[in-house]
């Protein structure tokens, strides 16, 4: 493959920069790791060699058997399961396609789709709905799928996050056989440790241009692009508010007693007694499906299991008549499952300012101190000049930090960051994780902090709630 004289333009206005431009890039028939910070252009690469959109310059030696693991495609894919969904009709939840379904969608053999999702761990959920999946689930049928069209060239976006250590140890080595086997992948990444030391080439974008390619190792050694560009975190604090906890110093933020959360035969825990006591930071680690995400629905009182189970937080016995919004306004959450749900068509400022409503979209008389506050945040993160832009537009690193700034604003009692950092690039990974120490460190917010990295840059004095928990009644 090889790309020559390429550029492409923004097209709200001819007065603006391009947004990607590419000179002269020799891709051959080669596996390349693609870097770049998030807004650097970089994910246009994608678009271009699919050509999905209008562009000038030459693409040429694109092979027509190409697969696509991104965050785009499964965006895609989850609005196909609800336009979809029958919740309505069946008056009950819709799990949507079978997992078996979307393996044999591809059109590969049978035994073949078995084979691989045993080889991704897959077998279990089988006759499980997609929309049941959990997020590491989720990713690992998105590559089985790509894998299973017999492509000769895939794209993947990100392919490691969202794992648990074991299936990015797996998942890296099952890659790299890929490659040496002849199929070309080009793998991009936000943050330059995430690029497989395996990989043959590299290619490092910046400000919306192709700026070093060529063999790993000298890329590595040559290039400041990939350690530069750490924008600092600003000087002043990040402007958080005071918040005052009216509950009893002896009352717990949350707890849970014997909890319990299964579907049908399939036990995600039992027997978890588990609390947050005022003061305290949590860490919840354990691997893809063991039930972290489940945990943080039944606190924000997402989960229809909610009421099942004995649980008392910010002073109030669940169950007790209290709405949904006297449990959530002590509460700021940025998860996946809340990136893939914002789907209003509201600009960036309007996201942020919905964080001091916990609602997806602003439905409410928004004041003058709101409106400053948020943008005191925006200008923070460095990200004030996207206030105006509308919010689907944004990358999916852009719309991540965005949604960190979201369930900042408030200073919640209780700050739910579940995955805040994928697709985040290095700089604004660690302006995020300033951010919290800060917040931390100012005693606003406690920290409920789920992820599968380990993140050296977190300050923060934690407890950590291992998963899966199942004590047998
Ligand atoms: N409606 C449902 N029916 C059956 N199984 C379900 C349903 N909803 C969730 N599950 C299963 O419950 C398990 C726990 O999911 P959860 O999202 O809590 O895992 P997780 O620990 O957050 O995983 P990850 O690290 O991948 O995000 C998963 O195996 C998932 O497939």
């Amino acid at each position: 493959m090889k790309l020559e004289n390429i550029c492409i333009e923004a097209n709200q206005s001819v007065f603006n920069e391009p947004l990607l431009t590419i000179d002269n890039w020799s891709i051959g028939g080669q596996s390349w790791g693609i870097v770049g910070r998030n807004d650097s252009g970089k994910a246009l690469v994608f678009e271009l060699l699919q050509q999905n959109l209008r562009f000038s310059g030459c693409v040429s030696g694109v092979p027509s058997a190409i697969a696509t693991v991104s965050f785009g495609e499964q965006e895609a894919l989850v609005a196909r399961e609800l336009k979809n969904d029958e919740s309505d009709l069946l008056d009950e939840f819709d799990p949507g396609t079978l997992v078996i379904e979307l393996l044999h969608e591809t059109g590969a053999p049978s035994e073949q789709c078995l084979a691989l999702a045993e080889q991704f761990a897959l077998t279990d959920l089988l006759q499980q709905g997609f929309r049941t999946l959990s997020t590491g689930e989720t990713r690992k049928l998105m590559l089985a799928r790509a894998l299973l069209s017999q492509p000769q060239v895939i794209l993947l976006e990100d392919p490691f996050e969202g794992l648990d250590v074991q299936a990015r140890h797996d998942i890296s080595e099952l890659l790299e056989r890929l490659a040496v086997q002849g199929i070309q992948l080009l793998l991009m990444v936000d943050r330059p440790s995430d690029l497989p030391a395996w990989l043959p080439s590299i290619a490092v974008f910046a400000g919306g241009q192709l700026v070093a390619s060529g063999q790993a190792s000298e890329v590595q050694q040559s290039s400041h692009w990939l350690t530069l560009n750490l924008s600092e975190a600003p000087n002043e604090p990040p402007p958080v508010s005071e918040t005052a906890t009216t509950l009893a110093a002896d009352e717990p933020v949350f707890e849970l007693r014997r909890g319990r959360v299964s579907y049908g035969a399939n036990v995600v825990f039992n027997g978890l007694d588990w609390a947050i006591q005022q003061g305290e930071h949590w860490r919840v680690i354990g691997p893809n499906g063991s039930g972290k995400s489940t945990l943080l629905k039944l606190i924000c009182g997402d989960h229809p299991q909610c009421y099942s189970n004995d649980i008392r937080q910010f002073g109030i016995q669940r169950g007790n008549g209290e709405s949904i919004w006297d449990i959530k306004r002590h509460i700021g959450m940025v998860s996946s499952e809340l990136q893939l749900n914002y789907r209003v068509r509201v600009t960036v400022l309007t996201v942020v300012l919905s964080g001091y409503f916990d609602s997806i979209g602003v439905y409410r008389h928004v004041n003058q101190h709101h409106k400053t506050h948020a943008l005191a945040w925006l200008k923070w993160f460095h990200a004030e000049h996207l206030a105006k832009k509308l919010f689907h537009q944004l990358s999916y690193g852009e719309q991540r930090l965005i949604l960190v700034i979201r369930a900042l604003v408030k200073s919640p009692l209780l700050l739910i960051l579940d995955e805040p950092l994928q697709g985040l690039d290095e700089a604004n990974a660690q302006l995020v994780l300033t951010a919290v120490n800060r917040i931390i460190e100012s005693g606003s917010s406690q920290l409920l902090y789920v992820s599968h990295r380990e993140e050296p840059g977190l300050h923060c004095d934690c407890r950590t709630l291992q998963l899966p928990i199942n004590v047998a009644n």
